[in-house]
């Protein structure tokens, strides 16, 4: 199975009186990485959560799968658990597994599938630490761990590097361009443009509009990353 393209045609959120998003037509295309990039508050995170039907958008979203739909993964930007959760990182994964009634103890075999998973994201001697305990680059870790488990053919990820240190940045860039070589679709909110630079095949920036769409090596000149990120850009 391969991954979806994606395409939106003149897609607009009004969120209170704030325009957030304006006729955002876009074109994602299957097996390949497309990094959204742009400053805070430019509608990123809220573009993905039209694509997910979580807001109440206008115009249109298409997801055009090669044969019958497959598995949608989200990583979200930063959970926060609380502290006290008396839930451990392996409770959290087998939790998520909605094969198996939920608070049941994982099975031998799935808690050996699950440390495999884990140790993937490279967190392999941790599956006993609480969530609330977790540091934000191990929770962005676990967030991974979720998304690849089942394998998914359209993975959407908000921001997953943020808290991750080099070694784990490094990590992520592999599992990224791997999925990609088995034909998942990924779409990738980042703020690490050199990042996007390694390993995206398409960015669009955007700044409630669609400020550049095409290639990295075209679209993150030094002088539209200056445009895009000094809010210029917002008068265009
Ligand atoms: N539920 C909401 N009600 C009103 N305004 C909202 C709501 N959610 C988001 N916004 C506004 O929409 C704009 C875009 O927010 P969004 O989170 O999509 O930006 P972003 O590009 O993902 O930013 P960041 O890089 O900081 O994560 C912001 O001005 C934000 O305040």
């Amino acid at each position: 199975m391969s991954g979806p393209a994606i395409r939106t045609q003149d897609l607009s959120l009004t969120l209170g009186r704030t325009e957030v998003l304006e006729g955002i037509t876009l074109t994602v295309a299957p097996g390949s990485i497309h990094a959204i990039v742009g400053p805070n508050g430019g509608g990123k995170s809220s573009l993905i959560r039209c694509l997910l039907g979580q807001m109440p958008f206008r115009g249109t979203v298409e997801l055009d799968w090669p044969g019958a739909p497959g598995r949608l993964a989200y990583v979200p930007q930063a959970l926060q658990f609380d502290a006290g959760l008396p839930m451990t990182v392996l409770d959290f994964l087998n939790a998520l597994d909605s094969r198996r009634p939920a608070f049941l103890r994982p099975r031998a075999a799935t808690r050996a599938h699950l440390l495999r998973q884990l140790e993937i994201v490279g967190m392999a001697g941790k599956a006993d630490r609480r969530m609330g305990a977790l540091s934000g680059g191990e929770r962005q870790r676990v967030l991974m761990a979720q998304a690849l488990d089942p394998a998914p053919d359209l993975l959407i990820l908000d921001e997953p590097m943020a808290a991750l240190d080099e070694a784990g940045a490094a990590l992520f860039e592999t599992i990224l361009t791997d999925l990609r070589a088995k034909g998942v679709t990924i779409l990738w909110i980042e703020h690490d443009l050199d990042a996007v630079r390694r390993i995206a095949d398409h960015v669009t920036a955007l700044n409630r509009r669609v400020r550049f769409d095409g290639a990295p090596s075209h679209g993150l000149t030094p002088d539209r990353v200056l445009d895009l990120f000094s809010h210029r850009g917002i008068a265009a």
